[in-house]
C-alpha cells in the first residue's frame, strides 16, 4: 500500500521523490480511474496488466496529456498538476511516432535540447555523441523513412537522454521490436538512464511483456479496471505469489470456475 505523506513529494527515503500521483481521478470511455503511486528518485517502475486497465491513462495522466478531475501531481518535490507536459521534468516515449517525418535523425534528436533547431557548436557535438552513443553514428541525414523500427526508437532514446530529466516515461517502446532487439534496447536504456554524480533517472515503464521489466524493474505495478491493484518488489510481483489477480494474469493460475 502506497504510504500517505505530509511533506508533498516526499518519498519515503526522504530524497523528494520522482513521481508522486497523489489520489488523482479521473475517467473516460465509461471506466473510472484512481491513482495514487510514489515513484523515488531513480527508481524503476513496470506498469502490467490486461488491455485497458489504465496503464497509457495513468502515463498520460503524469505526463500533463490529461487532466485529473481532482487530485495533484508532484515531480522532484513540485507540484505540476497545472502544468503543460513540457513544462514538467520529465521525457515520454511512445510505441511509434516519436520522431518528426520530415526532419533527419540530427534534428529530431536537435529538438530535444533546441527547440528552434538553432545548435550551437558545443549543442552539435552533443547531439552527434548522443547519437553515437544509441549506436548511430552516421545516421545523422537519414530521415524515419529511411530507418528501421528499432533504429527509429534509438533515435527516440537519444534524444530523450539528452534532454537529462529525471524522470522517463514508457509507454511499451519496443513492443513491436523482436525479442533479441527489444532485450538489446532495454539493456541500452539501462545503460543511459545512469547519470554522474546523481542517481540514474527515474523510468516508469509500460509493458506487455513482463519478463521485460524482470531484470531491470525495481518494482512492478499491476493495474486493472483504472487502479493500481498491486504492487510490489518485481520479484515477488511475477512469481504471483503476492497477488492472485496478478497470477491470473501471469497465466501462473487458473481462474477459479
Ligand atoms: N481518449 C479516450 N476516450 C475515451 N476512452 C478512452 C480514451 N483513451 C482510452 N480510453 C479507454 O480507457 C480505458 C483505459 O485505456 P488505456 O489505454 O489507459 O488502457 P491500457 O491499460 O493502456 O491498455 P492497452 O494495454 O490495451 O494499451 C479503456 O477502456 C479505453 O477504451
Amino acid at each position: 500500500m502506497e504510504t500517505d505523506i505530509e511533506q508533498p513529494g516526499a518519498s519515503t527515503g526522504g530524497a523528494p521523490s520522482a513521481l508522486r500521483l497523489k489520489d488523482i481521478r479521473f475517467a473516460h470511455g465509461g471506466t473510472e480511474f484512481r491513482f495514487d503511486l510514489t515513484v523515488d528518485s531513480g527508481e524503476w517502475l513496470a506498469l502490467i496488466g490486461p488491455s485497458g486497465a489504465g496503464k497509457s491513462t495513468l502515463l498520460d495522466l503524469a505526463a500533463g496529456f490529461l487532466h485529473p478531475v481532482s487530485g495533484r501531481a508532484l515531480m522532484a518535490g513540485e507540484d505540476v498538476t497545472r502544468l503543460a507536459p513540457a513544462e514538467r521534468p520529465l521525457s515520454m516515449l511512445f510505441q511509434e511516432n516519436n520522431l518528426f517525418a520530415q526532419l533527419d535523425a540530427f534534428r529530431n534528436v536537435a529538438l530535444g535540447i533546441a527547440p528552434r533547431l538553432r545548435v550551437s557548436k558545443d549543442q552539435r557535438r552533443q547531439i552527434e555523441a548522443a547519437l553515437s552513443a544509441v549506436g548511430l553514428e552516421g545516421y545523422s541525414k537519414r530521415r524515419p523513412a529511411e530507418m528501421s523500427g528499432g533504429e527509429r526508437q534509438r533515435v527516440a532514446l537519444a534524444r530523450a537522454f539528452l534532454q537529462r530529466r529525471p524522470l522517463i516515461l514508457l509507454d511499451e517502446p519496443f513492443a513491436a521490436l523482436g525479442p533479441a532487439l527489444r532485450r538489446d534496447m532495454l539493456a541500452l536504456l539501462a545503460e543511459l538512464r545512469k547519470r554522474e554524480g546523481e542517481p540514474p533517472a527515474a523510468i516508469v515503464m509500460v509493458t506487455h511483456h513482463p519478463e521485460d521489466a524482470a531484470p531491470y524493474a525495481d518494482r512492478v505495478a499491476y493495474l486493472e479496471a483504472g487502479e493500481i491493484a498491486a504492487i510490489g518488489p518485481t520479484a515477488r510481483m511475477l512469481s504471483g505469489k503476492m497477488d492472485e489477480r496478478v497470477a491470473h494474469y501471469l497465466g501462473l493460475r487458473q481462474r477459479q470456475a
